[in-house]
């Protein structure tokens, strides 16, 4: 029912975790709940840049990446005043990213299992330039394991955190309208 899902006070939902924690597929589910925008930010980058993002990181590197991340993310959130953002897996952890998506909305991080990013990613690894070329599914758990503890410390900066391994539109929901009432 629409009328469940108003919330009146968000306007804008940032959502962030491990790469295949689910941020695009809740994000549009959720965008469409809340009939609020929906963008990704992978999506928004390779549009504005004409180019995939495997081949940004290997002809500019990644430090060129993040730089063109942080400008698309400003950029994104200034253009829209209501807005479900999906983000890239590392975008907290570059530029005062972190702090830019708390700032200009409520940030949720989608905390999946390390165990649960394998069974999803094991099989996609290889679109994903930083899980690339990885020998077998060891390699990527451990991979995976390394990513998270360097990047806990940037996603715990969200004002909430999914710890469900299959975090649904309506547990992100019930999260947000306790949130709204305690702010
Ligand atoms: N709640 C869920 N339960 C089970 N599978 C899911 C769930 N959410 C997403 N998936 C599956 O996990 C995979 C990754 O999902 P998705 O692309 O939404 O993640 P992401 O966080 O956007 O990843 P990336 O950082 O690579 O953009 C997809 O195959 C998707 O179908
Ligand atoms: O985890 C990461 O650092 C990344 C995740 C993707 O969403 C992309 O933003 C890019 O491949 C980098
Ligand atoms: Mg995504």
């Amino acid at each position: 029912m629409a009328s469940q899902f108003n919330l009146p006070g968000i306007s804008r939902i940032h959502l962030v975790g491990m790469p295949g924690a689910g941020k695009t597929t809740l994000g549009r589910a959720l965008a469409t709940l809340y009939s609020l925008p929906f963008r990704d930010l992978d999506e928004e980058i390779v549009q504005r840049q004409g180019r995939s993002i495997p081949e940004i990181f290997e002809t500019e590197g990644e430090d060129y990446f993040r730089q063109v991340e942080a400008d698309t993310l400003r950029a994104v959130v200034a253009e829209h005043e209501r807005l479900v953002l999906a983000t890239g897996g590392g975008t907290p952890c570059f530029h005062g990213n972190a702090e830019a998506l708390t700032q200009s909305g409520v940030a949720v991080w989608l905390d999946v299992p390390v165990e649960e990013l394998l069974a999803r990613l094991q099989h996609a690894a290889g679109t994903r330039p930083l899980l690339a070329a990885l020998p077998d599914a060891d390699a990527l758990a451990q991979r995976l394991r390394q990513t998270l503890a360097a990047r806990e410390q940037f996603y715990a900066k969200a004002q909430l955190r999914c710890a469900h391994p299959a975090c649904t539109p309506e547990t992100v929901h019930h999260m947000l309208t306790r949130f709204l009432h305690s702010a």
